[in-house]
């Protein structure tokens, strides 16, 4: 069996209420792969991403990456974590130095550091907002500009929260295209679910901070009674090509 990239076992999230948001979260990420996290709000897909990365500590449980562990609060650069929320990740005057300050904490500087910044900016296609101030951003800049924050460090592995949220036609398709280019293993929360079935060969749905399904994406997000049983629908593009199959079987007699 080829090694994981990342790893969790048993990984389970009590608040200092009580309320135990993550159950038992085993899952293994292999290098290059993509996957898919979906499940109805307040699931608990951003915590689990949160506890994935070491910005908050499991209650119990482990996370490796690569084979080490992931400390709570250490720097990860190996995992680029994209927030749902811009502001919380925005945070330099203007969107060049924001972009730059995980390259510059990875030892980047001069012409190199420079460099990385524009190869960034330009791969999410917002080279024209560089010395922008980043409180003069759209909702959807925003969000790009934090994607350029964490393409620009290189990480092994992808955590991108609602990616598309906010995102017009144009950039969503632009993010889509960008993504399925890419070679790093990716997990990907969302209620977009055309974008995880048109990104990710495997999806994880998780409810009331379980997984509850583990597999293909066509099986899990093609399985109407279990996506109804958790507050989701089947995809349309899914239930259009089985209906196209339907009305035109393969096998005529
Ligand atoms: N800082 C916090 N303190 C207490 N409870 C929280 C905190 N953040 C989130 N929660 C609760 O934890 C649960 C999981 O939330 P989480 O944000 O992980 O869900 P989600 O699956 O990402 O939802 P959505 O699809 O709405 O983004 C929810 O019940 C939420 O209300």
């Amino acid at each position: 069996m080829t090694m994981s990239l990342l790893h969790t076992t048993d990984l389970t999230l009590t608040r200092a209420t009580g309320e135990r948001v993550l159950h038992d979260i085993s899952l293994r990420i292999a290098q290059g792969e993509r996957v898919g996290l979906i499940g109805p709000n307040g699931a608990g897909k951003t915590t689990l991403m949160l506890c994935l990365t070491g910005v908050i500590r499991a209650s119990a449980g482990a996370v490796q990456m690569d084979g080490k562990p992931v400390t709570p609060g250490g720097f990860h650069p190996d995992m680029g974590f994209v927030f749902q929320q811009a502001e919380d990740q925005l945070f330099s005057p203007t969107v060049a130095e924001d972009v730059a300050f995980g390259a510059r904490n990875l030892g980047l500087s001069g012409a190199v550091l420079d460099r990385a910044v524009a190869t960034a900016l330009d791969r999410v296609g917002i080279t024209g907002l560089a010395d922008r101030p980043v409180h003069h951003l759209s909702g959807g800049e925003k969000r790009l500009a934090c994607l350029a924050g964490v393409l620009v460090m290189d990480p092994r592995l992808l955590l991108l929260d609602e990616p598309s949220a906010a995102l017009d036609l144009r950039n969503r398709r632009r993010l889509i295209d960008l993504l399925r280019g890419m070679d790093q293993a990716m997990l990907i929360a969302s209620h977009d679910l055309e974008l995880v079935l048109e990104l990710c060969p495997r999806v994880i749905l998780i409810d009331a901070g379980r997984i509850v399904a583990d597999g293909a994406a066509r099986s899990v997000l093609g399985d109407a009674a279990l996506m109804a049983r958790h507050g989701q629908e089947v995809p349309h593009s899914l239930i259009y090509h089985a209906r196209v199959d339907h009305a035109h079987p393969r096998h005529i007699v």
